[in-house]
């Protein structure tokens, strides 16, 4: 063939693609038009009010599931299968964001979840999966632009060397983060479509997809149990609500708009945080040793019956002796159920050996009326109030921390003298709990007892990022949610801030209650350019970690670390010239510099937004190095080393996760010395 015949076929080829677009979106609306005419008549078709809101909450959930975002194309790929495939043979498929079908009911475009559409992301050219041709689309706002095909069945494969792929990892960020359906990777892939019954740990460097990985994977899951799920409940948990607002398009995008998002602390907010611990008070609230301090201090209120119950019921007296309630006590504890369960079993055993007697006197079984009314005799609840005394949680942990006997002898064997002391001296007890300025540790330990008290209901699965923050505290708090699922955790050792942070995943998995979990690495860095990672990497050694160094797929990006005399001013004419490229800016900052440098870009004329501001028109965003954690910009501009290192405990941890921020430059300015391992 001829150059300009080969051309001219890739030219037609292009045209039948973009048809074949034209033609999916199309198809797209009518079945959005058709959702949304059912959800107009939703309420004439169902036979009662609960019918009608049920089927006005699906239609309603299939009508935002069926939108369609013009600038984000509807296939990214096609499978050509060749002749050898015993099911597919000669037939492609479109891959994409979701189904899409014809009036026939033939399928336009396929979900990226479909069994299928996985050799979209696996085949390989020494496992072909049957496909032949493997074509990627290149696109740009929504309009289909080239295609890159991979002959598998003739060896051909481009991996990671795929220009669409790498236009896509190097394509300046702007705004919320994106979901990466297009450009999965095959040890992504995997983890993406683990079984839900898996529950899985990634380890993984800046940047190396951990979070794509995770709202990926919960997207996946949700395909493929939707019912399940949907009962359930996936709940995502991030670090704070700057992260959460960064991430929160990716799964509507998908189609996905019912996982709950949410941080550890709007997870466990039962009481109002109004206080701040002392971080050696903090620390020792989230030890683990607390689960078991607070595991006795719920037993403590277990008593032993001194007395006999006696009930007049009419012309009868029922009494129970005290050894049988001894046994029944000591049986129901023995069960290990959660405190306000063992409770109930304690009365409806009571209230059962009072039916017995009064069946065998009265030769008949009694009503409902007379079973509730023995419940509630004063005797009844007498007894139970000093055997089994009903527990808050808050109302637990008020007591505890407020009376050092109880203190002492939950503590007794676990916690010194000196840490009780600690702890009863750095808790601002109100009178009441509700008097109580509580901390965040408070409410962790406030969680804990609730959980012993009542389970709370748990979700199907669970997907946790920037894991290596959690206490064993919070950890637990998190397992007590994913008891009967499955959890996703994410996190990078080195990347961990918190005074607790993990320094092996085992234990935390230990403490999520899944210590059976798979932990995988992930090595490829789609984020940071070679040049930046080489010069965050120089931190690792003094980060007393064990993690696997990671590969950036980025030869491209530009790293300048500079002196200068005014680091306000510099600053402003980094962000200046930073404005001349295109994507965003973040200028990272210890957190108490933070409020000179906005009012420095303000005075300059820049607008500048906060992390949390994520849909804002501002293209620079000033971000605290405290809140950044799992952010990215496209040109970070990070202000005085020092001083984010000297702010806080672990500091170095810190300026590791700041010094990844970048996509494609990064600026680093100083005035004093870098701290040691960079200088
Ligand atoms: N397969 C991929 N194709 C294209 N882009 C990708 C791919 N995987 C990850 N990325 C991009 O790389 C960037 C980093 O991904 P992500 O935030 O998930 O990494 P992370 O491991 O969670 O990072 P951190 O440890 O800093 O939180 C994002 O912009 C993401 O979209």
């Amino acid at each position: 063939m001829t150059l300009h015949a080969q051309e001219q076929t890739l030219d037609d080829e292009l045209t039948a693609e973009r048809t074949h677009l034209d033609t999916s979106r199309a198809a797209l609306r009518r079945m959005r038009e058709r959702a949304e005419a059912l959800f107009a008549t939703g309420d004439k078709v169902a036979g009662d009010a609960y019918t009608a809101e049920q089927l006005g909450r699906h239609m309603a959930r299939r009508v935002a599931e069926l939108a369609d975002d013009p600038t984000t194309p509807l296939f990214f790929g096609r499978l050509d299968f060749g002749a050898a495939d015993p099911d597919h043979a000669g037939r492609d498929y479109h891959v994409g964001r979701r189904h899409v079908t014809d009036e026939a009911g033939e399928p336009l475009v396929l979900d990226w979840r479909a069994p299928i559409s996985r050799s979209f992301y696996r085949a390989s050219a020494r496992d072909p999966q049957g496909v032949a041709v493997r074509r990627r689309f290149g696109f740009s706002t929504g309009a289909l632009t080239s295609f890159e095909d991979e002959h598998l069945d003739r060896g051909e494969e481009l991996g990671t060397a795929s220009r669409i792929l790498t236009a896509e990892i190097e394509r300046p960020r702007v705004g919320p983060m994106r979901d990466i359906v297009a450009t999965i990777q095959p040890e992504q892939d995997e983890l993406v479509r683990a079984d839900l019954a898996d529950s899985i740990c990634v380890q993984g460097a800046p940047g190396t997809g951990k979070t794509a990985v995770g709202l990926h994977r919960a997207a996946y899951l949700l395909y493929l149990h939707r019912e399940r799920l949907r009962r359930s409940g996936v709940l995502i948990v991030g670090p704070n609500r700057a992260f959460l607002s960064y991430i929160a398009a990716v799964l509507p995008a998908l189609g996905e708009v019912e996982v709950a998002q949410a941080t550890v602390e709007d997870l466990i907010a039962r009481v109002p945080v109004r206080a701040v611990d002392d971080p050696a008070v903090a620390t020792l609230k989230h030890d683990i040793r607390m689960a078991e301090v607070l595991r006795r201090a719920v037993d403590r209120h277990i008593g032993a019956p001194t007395e006999p119950i006696m009930v007049s019921d009419g012309s009868f007296r029922w009494r129970i002796g005290v050894d049988p309630l001894h046994r029944m006590v000591e049986e129901t504890r023995r069960e290990g159920l959660p405190y306000a369960t063992g409770r109930e079993r304690v009365l409806a055993r009571v209230v059962g050996l009072l039916q017995r007697q009064s069946e065998a006197r009265r030769a008949e079984s009694p009503s409902d009326a007379w079973l509730r009314r023995m419940g509630r005799a004063k005797p009844v609840s007498a007894f139970l109030d000093a055997v089994w005394p009903a527990l808050s949680p808050e109302g637990l942990v008020h007591s505890l921390l407020g009376d050092p006997e109880a203190l002492a002898a939950a503590a007794d064997g676990l916690l010194n003298a000196d840490e009780q002391a600690l702890l009863r001296a750095g808790t601002k007890l109100g009178r009441t709990p509700k008097a109580t300025r509580w901390t965040t540790a408070d409410a962790v330990l406030i969680d804990e007892a609730a959980g012993l008290i009542e389970r709370p209901a748990g979700f199907g699965h669970v997907v946790v990022d920037e894991a290596q923050d959690l206490s064993p505290m919070q950890c637990r708090a998190i397992a007590r949610r994913s008891e009967h699922g499955s959890i996703t955790l994410l996190g990078d050792l080195a990347q961990g801030t918190a005074p607790w942070a993990a320094t092996d995943w085992r234990v935390s998995l230990a403490h999520l209650g899944k210590p059976d979990a798979l932990v995988v690495p992930l090595s490829i860095g789609f984020r940071v350019p070679a040049a930046v990672v080489a010069f965050a990497n120089r931190l690792l050694p003094a980060l007393a970690v064990d993690v696997p160094a990671a590969e950036s797929l980025r030869r491209d990006g530009a790293l300048d670390v500079r002196t200068v005399d005014d680091l306000v001013a510099a600053t402003v004419a980094e962000v200046r010239a930073a404005l001349g490229h295109d994507g965003s800016v973040g200028v990272i900052a210890a957190d108490d510099a933070v409020d000179r440098l906005r009012a420095a870009l303000a005075a300059d004329g820049v607008q500048t937004a906060t992390a949390d501001e994520v849909e804002t028109a501002a293209r620079v965003t000033v971000v605290p190095a405290t809140l950044v954690k799992g952010l990215e910009y496209d040109h970070v501009v990070v202000v005085e080393p020092a001083a984010i290192v000297a702010a806080e405990p672990r500091g170095l941890h810190r300026l590791y996760v700041v010094l990844t921020r970048a996509v494609s430059r990064l600026s680093v300015l100083h005035t004093e010395p870098l701290p040691q391992p960079l200088g």
